[in-house]
C-alpha cells in the first residue's frame, strides 16, 4: 500500500516519542504518499517535540492513573473516558488504515478508540517490562513490536514481533552534519555527555554540581544536559557554588539534537530508559549508568544489569549516587581509552540499527489486513 494514512499515539516522555518520529520519518523518505496525524497529550513532551518536527498533530486531556487509592483516579476515569469519545471523533474524520502506539497513557484511549472502531492497531514496547497501557491495549491490538525478546512471552505468540527500537535507526543512520562548535567544543577532544533522560533527573543534577570541581580539572570535555524543568535550579546551584566553569564543560537545558550529536561521543552517562539504551547500543558507546528506581517493576534496573553483564556498561545504583562516585566512575572510563573500545565493541554487538525497517514492515502487514 503506498497511500497508507496512520495515526501514531504515544507520549508524556521522550523514551515513548521518538520511536514514533524516527518511524515517521523513515515512512517519510520511503512511503513519500503516507498520511500521517500524531494524536499526544496535552500535557506531555510531544506537545513540542511533534509539531517541532512538523508533523500535524492533535492533543487530548489525558492523565494516568496512581498506583494508590486516590479520588484523583475518578478523575483519570473521566478523562479517559472524554478522551476515547474525542478521539473516536478525529479518528473517524482522518479514517486511518492503522493506528500505532508507542505507550505512555496518552495511547490508552487513542487505540481503545481504534479497536472500538475496528481499525487495526499496532503497539510498540520499548522495554523489557510490559508498560500498564501497553498491556491492555495488548488485548486487541493486531500486532505488537517489542525491542526485547523478554518481553514477547507478556503477548499472544501471533501478535509479539521482535522489531528492536525504531530509534536507534535514526541516530544510527544518522546523516546530520555535526559541528562541536555549536557547543563551543573542540573535535579533537574526546566527550562525555550526561543526562538523565529525556526529562533530566534531580539526584543526577545534583551529583553532577557537587563533581563540578573535579570536571573543572580534566582534560576532555563535559556535556551536560539537565532537563528544560530543571535547567534554573541547577544553574542557581551552580551560581551558588561559586565556581568559574572550564571552556570544556557545557551545561545546557536540553539536547534538541541528539541523532546528530550523539555519533560524537566518547561515553553516555544517565538512566537506563528502553530508548536512550536502544541508541547508545546501536552506536556502540559506553555508558555509565544510573537507573531511575520511580519505574514500573524497577525495569531500568533490570536494563541497566543487562548492559552491565555483557560488559557495555557501568552502573552506579541511585542510592551510591554522589559527585564523588559519578565522578569516579566517569573518569575512570574517560581516562582508560582501551576500556573504552572494549565497552564499545560491546555495546554494539546488542544494538539493532535496522529496527525501523522491521516495524515499518509490520504496520504495513496490518494496514494491508
Ligand atoms: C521516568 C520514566 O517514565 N522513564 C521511562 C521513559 O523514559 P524517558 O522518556 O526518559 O526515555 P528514554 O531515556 O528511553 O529516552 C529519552 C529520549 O530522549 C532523548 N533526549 C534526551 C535528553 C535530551 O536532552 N535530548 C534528547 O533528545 C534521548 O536521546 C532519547 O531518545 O520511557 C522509557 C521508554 O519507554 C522507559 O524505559 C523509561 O523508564
Amino acid at each position: 500500500m503506498t497511500d497508507m494514512r496512520i495515526v501514531f499515539s504515544g507520549g508524556g516522555t521522550g523514551g515513548h516519542i521518538y520511536p514514533a518520529l524516527a518511524t515517521i520519518k523513515q515512512l517519510k523518505a520511503t512511503e513519500p504518499a503516507t498520511d500521517v496525524l500524531y494524536i499526544g497529550g496535552e500535557r506531555g513532551l510531544e506537545k513540542q517535540i511533534v509539531p517541532a518536527a512538523n508533523i500535524p498533530f492533535k492533543a487530548l486531556a489525558v492523565q494516568g492513573f496512581k498506583r494508590s487509592l486516590s479520588l484523583d483516579n475518578v478523575k483519570t476515569v473521566y478523562l479517559f473516558l472524554t478522551a476515547t469519545h474525542q478521539a473516536k471523533r478525529l479518528l473517524k474524520a482522518f479514517k486511518p488504515d492503522v493506528v500505532v502506539g508507542t505507550g505512555g497513557y496518552v495511547s490508552g484511549p487513542v487505540l481503545y478508540a481504534a479497536q472500538l472502531l475496528h481499525i487495526p492497531t499496532v503497539i510498540h514496547e520499548q522495554n523489557s517490562v510490559v508498560g500498564v497501557t501497553n498491556k491492555f491495549l495488548a488485548r486487541h491490538a493486531d500486532k505488537v513490536g517489542v525491542a526485547f525478546a523478554a518481553a514477547k512471552s507478556a503477548f499472544k505468540p501471533a501478535q509479539a514481533v521482535l522489531v528492536g527500537n525504531p530509534r536507534a535507526s535514526e541516530v544510527a543512520h544518522s546523516q546530520a552534519e555535526f559541528d562541536w562548535a555549536n557547543y563551543h567544543f573542540s573535535k579533537d577532544i574526546p566527550t562525555v555527555l550526561i543526562f538523565g533522560g529525556s526529562q533530566g533527573a534531580l539526584k543526577l543534577n545534583q551529583a553532577m554540581v557537587e563533581a563540578m570541581p573535579q570536571f573543572n580539572q580534566v582534560t576532555y570535555q563535559v556535556l551536560f544536559a539537565t532537563g528544560t524543568k530543571r535547567f534554573a535550579d541547577v544553574q542557581a546551584a551552580l551560581t551558588k557554588q561559586g565556581l568559574n566553569l572550564a571552556k570544556t564543560i557545557q551545561v545546557v537545558p536540553y539536547i534538541e539534537d541528539m541523532p546528530a550529536l550523539m555519533p560524537a561521543v566518547d561515553l553516555v552517562v544517565g538512566r537506563a530508559g528502553a530508548t536512550s539504551i536502544a541508541e547508545q547500543t546501536a552506536l556502540g558507546k559506553p555508558m555509565v549508568l544510573i537507573p531511575s528506581p520511580y519505574v514500573t517493576n524497577d525495569h531500568q534496573t533490570k536494563n541497566a544489569r543487562s548492559l552491565v553483564n555483557a560488559g557495555a556498561a557501568t552502573m552506579i545504583t541511585e542510592d551510591e549516587l554522589t559527585g564523588n562516585s559519578l565522578f569516579k566512575a566517569i573518569d575512570e572510563i574517560m581516562q582508560n581509552v582501551p576500556k573504552r573500545q572494549l565497552m564499545a565493541e560491546e555495546a554494539k554487538k546488542l544494538g539493532q540499527p535496522d529496527a525501523v525497517n522491521q516495524f515499518i514492515d509490520l504496520i504495513k502487514l496490518v494496514a494491508n489486513k
